[in-house]
């Protein structure tokens, strides 16, 4: 796949990105998204979320600290992205959680996001399957829920893309395993929050099947080429984000794990 390409149309057009995230990833969503090539902007509030989507070049929606307000506001952002055919897409951060969390997104996944990101056990619960998720943190292979993900992406018509040791892509026909990260990733909190919000920088410029490989493969090899050279979690965190805005487009093709699927095996 000509993921390098999809990277350099991003870089290019540095889009606008308006995230609705939680307080925990704001920060590290904001420097994630700049690093790698794109416009971060974290409006919320209902009042204003709708009008901003009209002018983002794409939606982010992020579950993560759930309240009344950001409920009201990610409804008045969706309303504004599915007026002028924005993508939008959705992260249920510990959606298997709590009753407000399952109500909540069940309720998001109706409206139809053009991508759902999120971890295997995020991707279970939704898929109305036993899920091992605590809390934020997945607890489950994204291989014991590639079928779930395949039947929530045929449920909604758009894109899982499915995070975890090995991640996981599908449009409910198509389907990629993408490898590489760091053991590290996981113990850096947010960084499944900022690649939501770079699923999204990809989405405003490139097809959501394609941009959701190209978000995730750029995560892979910058999470690899970052682990040869930290430490630890610690020192992890700065390298990444020098990787994420190292790696060009050649790199990216050289340096991806990309595997196509045969459709019978998603
Ligand atoms: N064990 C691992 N080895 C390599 N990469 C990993 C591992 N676990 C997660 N990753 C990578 O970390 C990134 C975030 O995925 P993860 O599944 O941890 O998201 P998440 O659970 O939604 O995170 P958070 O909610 O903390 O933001 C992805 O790029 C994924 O490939
Ligand atoms: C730790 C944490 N708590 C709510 S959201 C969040 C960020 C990782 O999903
Ligand atoms: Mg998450």
């Amino acid at each position: 796949m000509q993921v390098g390409t999809t990277l350099g149309a991003m870089r290019a057009a540095t889009p606008l990105v308006q995230c609705i995230t939680n307080y925990v990833a704001m920060n590290v969503a904001a420097n994630v998204l700049l690093a790698a090539g794109a416009s971060p902007a974290m409006v919320s509030d209902a009042e204003e979320a709708g009008e901003f989507a009209a002018i983002a070049g794409a939606l982010t929606v992020n579950i993560g600290t759930l309240s009344a307000p950001f409920v009201a506001g990610m409804r008045a952002a969706i309303a504004g992205a599915e007026g002028t055919g924005t993508p939008w897409v959705l992260d249920p951060v510990a959606c298997q959680a709590t009753a407000l969390r399952r109500r909540v997104a069940a309720d998001l996944v109706a409206l139809k996001p053009t991508i759902i990101r999120a971890n295997a056990s995020e991707i279970l619960s939704l898929a109305g399957e036993a899920s091992r998720g605590q809390g934020v943190d997945g607890r489950d292979s994204t291989a014991a829920a590639q079928g779930a993900a395949s039947r929530l992406a045929q449920r909604t018509g758009g894109v899982v893309a499915m995070t975890g040791a090995v991640d996981f892509v599908t449009d409910g026909m198509r389907a990629v395993r993408i490898a590489g990260g760091s053991s590290w990733m996981p113990l850096n909190t947010a960084l499944g929050c900022s690649l939501t919000g770079l699923c999204g920088a990809f989405a405003a410029v490139a097809a959501p099947f394609e941009a959701s490989v190209a978000a995730l493969a750029l995560f892979a090899v910058a999470g690899r080429r970052a682990h040869g050279a930290a430490e630890g979690p610690g020192s992890f965190a700065p390298l990444f984000l020098d990787a994420l805005h190292q790696v060009g487009p050649d790199d990216l093709d050289r340096e991806a794990r990309i595997e196509v699927l045969e459709v019978a095996a998603a």
